[in-house]
């Protein structure tokens, strides 16, 4: 099969973030992209622009509102509902102050009456169109899961039928993120958000703006490149512009335009189309022993505007047992590169076996300002 279209890298970097487009997915390509990067773009995923951009309508107006209406739709816990500027700090080994950005969750798989939504008279389309975005991504992250299990040789069902992944549903959460007008200093330690990895099994991140940086192992170990991500449409259909990191002996490179993947996955002269980014989380790593990445990122704020982005969280059922599946058993990756046991794994693979919900509620605890988190 043809390659797939891939976003160049500048400065040098020889390899290349891909596109996977859903309507011929390439397995090998995904394949490829899930153990090198852990990121791809998704084209041709069917989900209409016009439910893109209503999505980022009602977040730009959430974020709009006054201080207290948002403050009164703080959740029971972290979980759901608001959380204010200053209440997330996802890297405190990096991170000087906290996440210069408040956000808004909607953990609306399995649907619980606890999740706060603003009343209809503040923001009347709100929670329809949010519902209707959060059941359009669900049912892209079953596809491109499906996808992802078949590319490493495995019957495309067997996370949902064997393991009971997602049985009875996989918790799923869509958040609405403004990053405040803040500029971040990389050499300060003050980002829009620090570097970490997400902690369930892909997420499909939709955002305009600019900001968001992978941190780039082609060869896998210590170490890497922080590139910098092309958003996934500019605002008006434009394309977005060259930025290069110019600092002398600067370890930060710039994507090339993104604008060259989309006009390639859409074909000449066709208006750009809508890509979504798609990035896998720890719970697909750990499923298998590494083998499959969940890259670390982060978002800076490099001209300090606004930016809003909303990343949809694809976990698992909180029962569900997160243990090495069978082709990863007995085998280690070391610097990316699949290798023999080296003896000391346990239960076939590198990590003891653990329920979805206990690896959840640690990532969410640490997350908050206050407590320890490293990558
Ligand atoms: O806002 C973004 O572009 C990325 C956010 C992110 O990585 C996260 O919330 O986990
Ligand atoms: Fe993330």
């Amino acid at each position: 099969m043809a390659p797939s279209p891939q976003v160049p890298l500048a400065d040098g970097i020889t390899s290349s973030f891909p596109v996977i487009d859903l309507t011929q997915p390439s397995l090998s390509n995904l394949r490829e992209a899930c153990k090198t990067y852990g990121f791809f773009y998704i084209k041709g995923h069917g989900v209409k622009p016009s439910l893109l951009q209503a999505a980022l309508r009602q977040c730009r107006a959430f974020f709009a509102l006054p201080l207290p209406q948002k403050q009164a739709l703080a959740g029971c816990d972290h979980s759901q509902g608001y959380q204010a500027l200053g209440t997330e700090k996802l890297n405190h080994k990096e991170q000087t102050q906290p996440c210069t950005q408040e956000g808004f969750r909607l953990l609306l798989t399995p649907p619980s009456s606890d999740q706060p939504w603003p009343a209809p008279s503040l923001l009347h389309d709100f929670r329809p169109v949010l519902e209707e975005y959060h059941a359009a991504m669900e049912s892209v992250a079953h596809r491109v899961l499906r996808l992802i299990v078949s590319s490493i040789g495995m019957p495309p069902d067997y996370l949902h039928d064997e393991i009971h992944a997602f049985h009875p549903q996989a918790a799923a959460t869509t958040r609405l993120l403004h990053y405040a007008p803040i500029p971040s200093s990389v050499e300060d330690g003050v980002f829009g958000c620090g570097a970490h990895t997400d902690w369930g099994c892909l997420t499909l991140l939709l955002t305009e703006d600019e900001g968001l940086e992978v941190l780039c192992r082609p060869e896998g170990g210590e170490g890497g490149t922080w590139v910098r991500v092309p958003p996934c449409q500019s605002p008006g259909g434009e394309r977005g512009k060259v930025k290069r990191d110019s600092r002398p002996g600067s370890r930060e490179k710039a994507w090339s335009d993104g604008s060259q993947a989309r006009t390639e996955a859409c074909g000449q002269g066709v208006k750009s189309e809508w890509l979504l980014i798609c990035n896998l989380g720890d719970l697909l790593q750990r499923w298998t022993n590494d083998f499959l990445r969940s890259t670390p990122h982060r978002v800076v704020n490099r001209e300090g505007k606004d930016r809003f982005s909303i990343p949809f969280f694809f976990s698992a059922s909180p029962t569900a047992v997160v243990e090495c599946l069978p082709p990863f058993r007995g085998i280690g990756s070391k610097n990316g590169v699949r290798e023999e046991d080296d003896g000391k794994s346990r239960g076939g693979g590198k990590y003891p076996p653990i329920l979805v919900s206990e690896y959840v509620a640690e990532r969410l605890r640490t997350a908050t300002v206050g407590r320890r988190l490293e990558i």
